[in-house]
């Protein structure tokens, strides 16, 4: 597998394109004894929202895991522009409740990538961390426990987690599951204004609505590419029917 972390250099005579922040070709990963993505080829625009889309088990934590460079491809071609390592917003459930870690606490180790695990934070981090609990709203919840929160709240705490990287990519798995609208609309807002600020967004979601309000999509099923570009094209009724009948 390559990696490239250099911006590609536009050629004088190439016909204007959307620049992409991530561009993958005949990619396949997956687990012990399971294959699950299969030959994936596709790009994600840089600046832009990207939504992976699919029935359950079609692939897109996989695919995610792969962008984020915790799950090695078996084959296959990752190219990434940007200079700094992606950051990761898991889905919520995949963080155990009982973690004895406070709100601060768990923004704090978006900062361990850049800090090291045990060293100390400097006034920069700490400042940084802040930024990120007050983008989220929850500085008030700062000293409580992750486990004691409600699901959305949670969920912001990951976010401002993902923050506190600032990486210029944030991948984010299913960040709006089971929240409630008020709740959605905000990470929603949020998610609009990170793009604005120079951040190109990921996340796969279940959510047709907040699907369809993104840049582009990637549709999978089956651990294959069934359709990308933007989703009033690739989320037709025809389309969504044909990748949720079952296999
Ligand atoms: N850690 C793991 N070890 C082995 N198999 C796994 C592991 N994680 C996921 N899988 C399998 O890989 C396949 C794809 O799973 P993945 O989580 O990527 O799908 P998904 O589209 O994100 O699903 P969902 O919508 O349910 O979150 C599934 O068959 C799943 O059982």
């Amino acid at each position: 597998m390559k990696t490239m972390f250099k911006k590609p250099r536009p050629s004088p005579t190439s016909p204007p394109e959307r620049t992409a922040h991530l561009r993958f070709s005949g990619l396949c990963a997956g687990y012990p004894g399971r294959p699950v993505l299969r030959e994936i080829s596709a790009e994600i625009p840089k600046l832009a929202t990207t939504v992976l889309v699919g029935p359950n088990g079609s692939g897109k934590s996989t695919l995610l895991g792969v962008l984020a460079g915790v799950i090695h491809p078996t084959s296959g071609d990752l190219h990434r522009t940007g200079d700094r390592p992606p950051a990761f917003v898991p889905q919520r459930g995949a963080v155990g409740d009982t973690l004895p870690l406070t709100v601060r606490q768990t923004v704090e180790m978006g900062r361990w990538s850049e800090r090291g695990t045990w060293r100390r934070l400097t006034r920069r981090d700490h400042a940084t961390v802040d930024a990120a609990l007050d983008r989220l709203e929850i500085r008030d919840l700062a000293s409580r426990q992750l486990g004691e929160l409600s699901g959305g709240q949670r969920q912001r705490a990951l976010i401002a987690q993902g923050l506190a990287q600032e990486s210029d990519l944030l991948l984010l798995d299913e960040p709006t599951t089971g929240l409630d609208p008020e709740a959605r609309e905000r990470i929603g807002t949020l998610l609009t204004a990170l793009v604005a600020d120079g951040v190109t967004v990921v996340q796969a979601t279940h959510d047709l609505e907040v699907a369809r309000t993104a840049d582009a999509c990637l549709l999978l099923r089956n651990g294959r590419l069934a359709g990308q570009g933007h989703p009033d094209r690739i989320l037709t009724t025809s389309a969504l029917a044909r990748v949720w009948q079952p296999l």
